[in-house]
């Protein structure tokens, strides 16, 4: 049997009446880089933000390592109530690492104690250690030189690059990048997807969701199309962007005007 760092099993996401993830099923394999594509609103970020539980089930389960996350607490027809405690969702972020559109750094500290904070206060490492840590993760991502500047000194690519080396500081098994360059100017965009590209090389298991299908062409060994809350279309990169099966898919490429193969 396939060895799966990550299930997901019939998830479903409702904001009240409305219903956005409409039964979710996936299996993502160790060192797999999975882009998410598909037009706004079709709830590739909403699909995301479930998948460290930022947002609650409204039913199905997600696995790491085959260990289902929360605790089922009681069953009605086909709905689970289903417990998740503080614990259980520290743990699940720790290994399920995520980097935002807004970078969602911390203002009032510099870049070090940027990365240094998760490293001490959720992994209890001594100020030492995350500094040397957080130190060696911000020269991989060539920033070694900003060290004590604070987040409004620097360019928006600059502090998505801290955001992704906070993230990566952790350890996470799996890191989920929510379109970390859509709020960048187009010129720093490079720069970001370089180093996204970097952490795929060395073998992480990885899912971008993003808009730069170029980019998702390059990058993903599989790409996932979201349609109207379900997974519509799924593949490797060429047979998502080079021959889909369904129109949907080939028309949704064709509109989009970044792409460029
Ligand atoms: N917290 C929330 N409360 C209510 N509705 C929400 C919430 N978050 C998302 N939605 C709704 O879920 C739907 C899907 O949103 P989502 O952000 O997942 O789409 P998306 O595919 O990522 O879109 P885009 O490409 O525009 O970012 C939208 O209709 C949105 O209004």
């Amino acid at each position: 049997m396939k060895n799966h760092i990550l299930k997901v099993e019939g998830l479903t996401k409702s904001f009240g009446t409305n219903q956005v993830l409409k039964g979710i099923d996936l299996d993502i394999a160790p060192g797999e880089r999975i882009a998410i594509i598909g037009g706004s609103g079709s709830g590739k970020s909403t699909f995301l933000r479930c998948l460290n539980f930022m947002e609650t089930l409204t039913t199905g389960a997600i696995y790491l390592d085959g260990t289902r996350i929360g605790r089922v607490v009681g069953k009605d027809g086909d709905k689970e109530s289903v417990v998740y405690s503080p614990r259980t969702l520290c743990d699940v972020r720790k290994r399920v690492g995520m980097v935002f559109q807004q970078f969602n750094l911390f203002p009032h500290m510099s870049v070090l104690q940027n990365v240094m904070e998760g490293l001490v206060t959720v992994l209890g490492k001594s100020k030492g250690e995350a500094r040397q840590i957080a130190e060696a993760e911000l020269t991989k991502v060539a920033l070694h030189e900003k060290l004590d500047a604070f987040p409004s000194q620097l360019s928006g690519g600059q502090q998505q690059r801290v955001a992704i080396a906070r993230a990566i500081a952790m350890s996470p098994e799996i890191l989920l990048f929510d379109e970390p360059t859509s709020s960048l100017d187009p010129e720093l965009v490079g720069e970001v997807l370089r180093t996204i590209n970097t952490l795929g090389e060395e073998g992480r298991t990885m899912l971008l969701v993003t808009h730069e299908l170029g980019f998702a062409y390059r990058f993903a060994t599989r790409v996932l199309f979201l349609y109207d809350g379900k997974i519509h279309e799924q593949g490797t990169a060429e047979e998502i962007f080079k021959n889909p099966q369904s129109e949907r898919t080939r028309a949704f490429i064709a509109r989009s005007s970044e792409f460029s193969l």
